[in-house]
């Protein structure tokens, strides 16, 4: 929470840092936890979205699965203490020491996105005498109307399987003798926000998995990935997912046999809201047409507004909050154009030294930092 005691023990350190509400976290990962667990789901987090240690720990101590797109993350969940039963592996480049990774530490799964990472995972595995546990990642044609740059399920995105070659998958399977093919995974997007889309995505796997039985090959598991989208606007109204209609979607129409296994595989939605990015201003420029912000945080403490021209609910924490407003584009100090914030926003008249936070930022926000004009990378704070 950012009450007048956070801001006060604010005022004492240096900025940028993030700043984690692990109260928050809790909330959102319990509330997680009970609507998924009513149905039987498996949740995996994606640690992509951010791997935060006293997150992640936080995560695997609610006992939910990892969801790995690197050799290394796969490594680090092994060593942050997730059961390697629980660890799944998807990427579409997967080099040759990362999936001897996986298989090394006998990783549940492998989301396998083409015909020919199928080949090189079975002689991987063969040479080391294991079977490989694998499900086929899907591309299902489902447009997830989100930012075109985060879509992943449209025929001209390069994840996953499409459907003209799944003919191809299944001959590739039956020679394969050190595969053992588990199940079919989605993932269509990320920051979705209009629930319908997963009844879409449902269809399209109730279709895909039938064809599936029809060719001889019993699923234990349908993994419809992630891309639950969270409120950027309104960070204090819609805190913690409504993760009992999200999970209420997929009981409802998605086709289960009995005993299969449905696995999700959420970022955003379980870290996104615990996260804040705080700067200080360190300039206050007015010109003719624009008045600036520049903080000491810009795209490489947070790219998402840079790559994405994503929003960010931006607050000044030390101005009056009765005084005049004023409209500023809010800039970093990098030497890029792009290097903004926020732009037009509407804060109380601002100063130099004033403290500024940007809200929503825990999803895809301090992972993606980096040292671009050989800056610091960003450093983390807690509320307790
Ligand atoms: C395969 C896969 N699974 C899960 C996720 C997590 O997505 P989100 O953070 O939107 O829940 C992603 C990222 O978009 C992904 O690519
Ligand atoms: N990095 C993106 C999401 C990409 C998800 C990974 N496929 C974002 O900030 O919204």
């Amino acid at each position: 929470m950012l009450d007048h005691n956070t801001v006060a023990r604010f005022e004492a350190l240096d900025t940028p840092f993030y700043y984690y509400d692990l109260e928050l976290l809790q909330k959102t990962l319990a509330s997680c936890k009970v609507a998924s667990d009513k149905y039987g789901f498996h949740v995996h987090y994606a640690f992509k979205a951010n791997f935060n240690e006293r997150v992640l720990k936080a995560i695997q101590q609610i006992g939910f699965g990892a969801d790995c797109v690197s050799g290394n993350e796969v490594k680090k969940a092994i060593e942050i203490g997730f059961d390697p039963g629980k660890v799944v592996f998807a990427g579409v480049g997967k080099s040759d020491r990362e999936i001897i990774e996986g298989l090394e530490n006998d990783i549940y799964c492998f989301n396998v996105e083409s015909v020919q990472e199928l080949g090189i995972i079975n002689d991987l595995a063969a040479k080391r005498g294991k079977t490989a546990r694998v499900a086929i990642r899907i591309n299902p044609n489902v447009d997830a109307h989100t930012h075109h740059y985060i879509t992943t399920g449209l025929e001209e995105n390069k994840f996953g399987v499409n459907q003209w070659e799944l003919k191809t998958c299944v001959e590739e399977l039956r020679k394969s003798s050190n595969l053992q093919l588990i199940g079919i995974h989605f993932h269509i997007g990320s920051q979705i926000t209009n629930l319908d889309i997963f009844k879409s995505l449902c269809v399209k796997a109730n279709e895909l998995s039938q064809w599936f039985e029809e060719h001889g090959f019993q699923l234990q598991i349908l993994n419809v990935g992630g891309g639950f989208g969270v409120d950027y606007y309104n960070p204090d109204e819609s805190p913690v997912n409504d993760f009992e209609s999200y999970f209420e979607i997929f009981n409802k129409f998605l086709e289960r046999k009995p005993n299969q296994e449905v696995h999700f595989e959420l970022g955003r939605a379980l870290v996104a809201q615990c996260g804040n990015l705080i700067s200080r201003i360190l300039y206050v420029k007015n010109g003719l047409k624009k008045n600036f912000l520049i903080l000491d945080a810009g795209m490489t403490e947070l790219m998402r507004p840079a790559l994405y021209q994503a929003y960010h609910k931006i607050q000044n924490l030390s101005a009056d909050k009765n005084a005049e407003t004023v409209k500023y584009d809010v800039v970093g100090p990098i030497c890029e154009s792009t290097d903004w914030l926020g732009k037009e926003v509407e804060l109380p008249l601002s100063k130099r030294g004033d403290l500024v936070v940007l809200r929503t930022a825990g999803a895809y926000g301090q992972v993606m930092a980096s040292g671009y004009n050989l800056r610091d990378i960003v450093r983390s704070e807690y509320s307790s």
